[in-house]
């Protein structure tokens, strides 16, 4: 478990997309954040005081469960302050990186912080998920966005039998998952690095195939 900023630190330094490019740009998320969050409620004010272990790499983490080589677009539904997606932008920066968010103070922050980051292909989509047009997408993020009862009708569409879902659940992650049957094959849960009670729900739609109803 990573528990502290000289850990979490210490952490993604050693992920092969964390170079020093991609550190700065994280270095200016953490900057940038740190004075919208005085204009406008991005994140909680004591989170602030461990943002690389609560924001950075708790969104950080979602990335080995995506190949490098993954081809294809990253749909983040909901990013609201930047996680995960400006965090995976940052690291995997010649990704194509879809931020859906439909505030629109969150749309100004997110746009003036992806190109202040010098994330070209990164995309802020400021509209509510539900008139994005579809699209196929490679990976699908959400974290704190919705309950699973209600994400998983609302994002469906854009999936594929292969693109791979991460759900950042906090703590009602192994709980969400068994109330829902239809779902409970396709998915599983791993355990969050960053907090010992939370979990993140990993799954693709293949893994509908082989399974029984
Ligand atoms: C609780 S915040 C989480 C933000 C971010 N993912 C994080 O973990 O810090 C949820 C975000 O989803 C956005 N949101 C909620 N429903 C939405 C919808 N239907 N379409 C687009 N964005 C939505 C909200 O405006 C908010 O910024």
């Amino acid at each position: 478990m990573i528990e502290s900023e000289q850990e979490a630190r210490a952490w993604l330094q050693a992920l092969p997309e964390c170079d020093s490019a991609a550190l700065e740009r994280l270095e200016l998320l953490c900057a940038m954040l740190a004075e919208e969050n005085q204009r406008q409620n991005l994140v909680s004010a004591t989170s602030l005081d461990q943002v690389w272990l609560r924001h950075i790499v708790d969104s950080a983490q979602l990335l080995p469960h995506v190949p490098r080589e993954t081809p294809g677009r990253w749909l983040d539904l909901g990013t609201g302050a930047g996680f995960p997606g400006l965090v995976i932008a940052a690291l995997r920066p010649e990704c194509e990186v879809l931020m859906v968010e439909s505030r629109k103070r969150r749309i100004e922050w997110l746009d003036r912080a992806r190109i202040a980051m010098g994330l070209d292909k990164a995309q802020v989509l400021g509209q509510r998920l539900e008139m994005v047009e579809t699209r196929q997408v490679a990976v699908i993020s959400a974290r704190a966005f919705a309950p699973l009862d209600r994400l998983l009708p609302l994002s469906a569409r854009f999936s594929t039998a292969d693109t791979i879902w991460l759900l950042p659940k906090g703590r009602s992650a192994q709980q969400e998952l068994d109330d829902l049957r239809k779902w409970r094959h396709v998915f599983h849960v791993e355990q969050s690095l960053t907090d010992p009670q939370a979990g993140i729900i990993v799954g693709t739609l293949a893994g509908r195939k082989d399974k029984t109803k």
